[in-house]
């Protein structure tokens, strides 16, 4: 019983969780249907909305391969959702699904619905370079561009909003300092972000994304071509990112997904074999495939 009552605890807002605290039920709620009681009396919007649909989702590559296979899930607001699965499961190919990167390549299909906001994004009316400031993307690799480190961050923020220099100067330390990179780098920010370190080069990039206030920030392995200190960074800096985006992230480190995330879809051969929020995935998960993914058995 403890454990269900966990479970649904789990899934709520901090706010919901205050007012369960401040109602006194949780301690004597003894039953389910007591706690779901106080559940339903909560607003709708403290209980995580849902900032993307995924419905009945395929997508082909140019040569017939049928990378995803009827997905549908959601992707909820000012959350952290992680995407897990085995090699080749279609991880990358979901994330890039988000921002429309396929459209780059021609000859790769897709069919079904991804909604933002209600919006189709795989729509063609929805122009591609607007979504991507609504969508931005950190890639696994580093992507610093050979400029100064001020100058990675005031470029993203200058393709979209008009500011004075002096409002530059704070967006672009505000960005720096969410992306725990302001300290490192505050004494001279006209060095070139190529001289930075690889871990560093990242949490410029992650700054750079930030600048552009995106509603959703994808982001693909961030940490798998760092160093372990900077990994912690960007752990954190993933935390507070929440406050006012929407995360995804493609990881194939589990304890790294089970730190950062709320929610987790387990995929595997291109289907979403399992979702549920990051407790349900890691502690009691419903499917076999995603037991023995999570206890190391495969994958
Ligand atoms: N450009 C491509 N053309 C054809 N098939 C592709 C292409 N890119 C990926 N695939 C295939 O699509 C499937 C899903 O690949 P994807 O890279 O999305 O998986 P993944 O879960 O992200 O893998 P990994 O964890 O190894 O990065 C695999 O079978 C892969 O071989």
């Amino acid at each position: 019983m403890f454990n269900t009552l966990e479970l649904i605890v789990a899934s709520l807002s901090e706010t919901a969780i205050e007012r369960i605290r401040a109602e006194g039920t949780a301690r004597s709620a003894a039953t389910i249907d007591q706690l779901a009681r106080v559940i339903r009396s909560i607003p709708d919007d403290q209980l995580p909305t849902e900032k993307i649909s995924v419905r009945h989702l395929n997508f082909y590559y140019q040569d017939g391969n049928q990378a995803l296979k009827d997905i549908s899930m959601p992707i909820y607001a000012n959350r952290v959702t992680a995407l897990i699965g085995p090699s080749g499961c279609g991880k990358s190919t979901l994330l890039r699904v988000f921002n429309r990167m396929y459209s780059l390549y021609p000859g790769q299909r897709i069919e079904g619905e991804v909604l933002l906001d209600g919006e189709d994004i795989l729509s063609r009316d929805l122009d591609a370079v607007i979504l991507r400031t609504r969508i931005g993307m950190v890639f696994q690799r580093p992507t610093p561009f050979p400029m100064s480190i001020y100058d990675n961050v005031a470029f993203g923020i200058s393709l979209n909003r008009q500011l004075s220099k002096a409002e530059t100067d704070t967006a672009v330390e505000a960005a720096l300092r969410r992306a725990a990179l302001w300290d490192e780098v505050k004494d001279d920010l006209s060095r070139s972000g190529l001289a930075l370190s690889g871990g560093q080069q990242q949490r410029l990039s992650i700054a750079r994304t930030i600048a552009i206030q995106p509603e959703v920030i994808l982001l693909d392995e961030p940490c798998s071509a760092i160093d372990p200190i900077s990994s912690a960074k960007i752990e954190q800096t993933i935390d507070e990112l929440k406050r006012a985006h929407t995360v995804i992230i493609v990881t194939h480190n589990l304890q790294q997904a089970a730190r950062v995330s709320d929610y987790a879809g387990f995929m595997y051969l291109g289907e979403m074999a399992e979702f549920g929020t990051v407790r349900e995935i890691f502690v009691s998960p419903q499917d076999l495939r995603t037991q023995r993914f999570i206890t190391g058995r495969f994958g």
